[in-house]
């Protein structure tokens, strides 16, 4: 009898994988993988000591949140409606300057509690005091791509004191929490990171043989700011600064010209959409349907619970699913299979994870389960459609991350829930000077 193995019988499972869409029938999972997914009662059956009834269930792979910054879920409500540099400028950078090493460890929690409540598996980070995120990182279950974000405008040692942290902190933690942690290299942006302070982080990758992130083109006066300082838009900018010589992806490019889409397409990189969060801040809204037939690898991210002000990847998912119609007149041009594979096998791709992103024999066992008996789930003409236009966060019961299950009947089995919304509220009430 293998103990490590287990069977989730007559589920209904959402797989992603083109070859069977939708699968009535049985799961597997041995150790941190799926081991059999089919409608087939499993060969090895009798073996199998542990089995879940799945028929109240939705079974779907985890979401994949590629772009966030959890800490600011403590500044959620702090500062709303305002663009993007204002809201920076005038009411994050402040508070932030006030972070310790205590709020961004509430304040991840919280996020890792949000995220991993609401069906999301993996998550990409990109902040200070990282050490704090990937400790909650290992505690929560949770899979994360974590980097240490570094803004250049300081003096030049400081500059270099960043970038050691960086790289410190993407040699510490590589491959850490069993696997479940990949760091990466990621200077904030083109407008707060000096060319040569770019140029730095892209050799620190190169030498770490690290992949790279940073924000780039989310609003058109970053690009005409761009422009004037540099003679480039950001794209060709940081091609010249070397940084699409490493594999990346960048969040939001909002405002690209076909020229800057085919490079984007040529060079490999990725675009982490994050539509709720460009649309607050009225950065604008992202070509992802010509992203996409450009055949750039598209996924979707929340951004902060400060710009959001949820981190529930469904919502997400029904916003690209709507609004690119909207934009574009087309109601063929962001189908609903399509918008879940940006949540899911999109995200697998822009981190570079093939092992992620769908429930097929000899991927990662990262997947959810929502509840099916609900309302909006009947009747049960198409269920894709049901999870990009119907369901919410709400409706997931139970997670798994590895094979291990995380989240239980909507409760965190690793994280003591009342003791982080209590930390939390701390320490925004301290932050806040209440
Ligand atoms: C250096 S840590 C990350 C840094 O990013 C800031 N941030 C949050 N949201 C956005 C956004 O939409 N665009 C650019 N920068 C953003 C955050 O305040 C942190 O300082
Ligand atoms: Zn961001």
């Amino acid at each position: 009898m293998n103990m490590s193995k287990w069977w989730i019988e007559n589920g209904t499972f959402v797989t992603m994988d083109e070859a069977q869409p939708v699968v009535r029938g049985h799961m597997v999972v041995d150790g941190d993988r799926i081991a059999y997914i089919g409608e087939e009662r499993p060969q090895d059956a009798d073996d199998i000591a542990v089995r879940i009834d799945g028929s109240r269930r939705i079974y779907m792979p985890g979401l994949i949140n590629t772009h966030g910054h959890a800490a600011m879920s403590l500044l959620r409500g702090y500062s709303d409606d305002e663009a993007l540099q204002t809201w920076l400028q005038d009411y994050m950078w402040p508070m932030e300057a006030k972070f310790t090493d205590a709020d961004v460890k509430w304040g991840t929690s919280l996020a890792v509690l949000e995220m991993l409540k609401s069906g999301t598996t993996t998550f990409v980070d990109m902040y200070d005091r990282m050490d704090q995120v990937a400790r909650v990182v290992e505690q929560s279950g949770m899979r994360g791509v974590l980097m240490r974000g570094a803004i250049g405008l300081c003096p030049e040692e400081v500059q270099r004191e960043k970038l050691a942290e960086a790289v410190q902190f993407a040699k510490d933690w590589n491959g850490a929490a069993d696997g479940r942690i990949m760091t990466m290299m990621s200077p904030h942006a083109p407008y707060t990171c000096p060319p040569a302070f770019i140029e730095s982080f892209v050799q620190a990758a190169h030498d770490l043989d690290l992949p790279m992130h940073t924000h780039m083109s989310e609003t058109q006066a970053e690009v005409e700011q761009n422009v004037r300082e540099y003679g480039l838009r950001p794209v060709a900018h940081l091609d010249r600064l070397g940084l699409f010589s490493r594999p990346s992806f960048v969040a939001h490019a909002v405002h690209l010209t076909d020229e800057e889409i085919a490079l984007l397409a040529e060079r490999g990189v990725a675009v982490s959409h994050n539509p709720a969060s460009n649309l607050k801040l009225a950065s604008g809204v992202a070509r992802v349907p010509e992203l996409l037939k450009a055949g750039v690898a598209v996924s979707l991210g929340t951004d902060s619970a400060a710009s959001n002000n949820n981190l529930d990847l469904f919502d997400e998912i029904r916003l690209a699913a709507l609004i690119h119609k909207g934009v574009s007149g087309d109601p063929t041009v962001m189908p609903a299979h399509q918008a879940l594979q940006l949540a899911t096998l999109g995200g697998a791709a822009t981190i570079r994870q093939p092992e992620l992103g769908a429930l097929q024999a000899g991927l990662k066992a990262d997947f959810i389960a929502l509840d099916a008996d609900q309302p909006h789930f009947y009747p049960r003409t198409d269920l894709v459609s049901h999870l990009v236009y119907a369901a919410s966060g709400r409706d997931v019961r139970d997670v798994w991350v590895d094979g291990r299950q995380v989240v239980q009947g909507g409760v965190c089995l690793l994280l003591d829930e009342e003791k982080i919304l209590a930390e939390a509220e701390a320490c925004y009430r301290r932050l806040a000077g209440a």
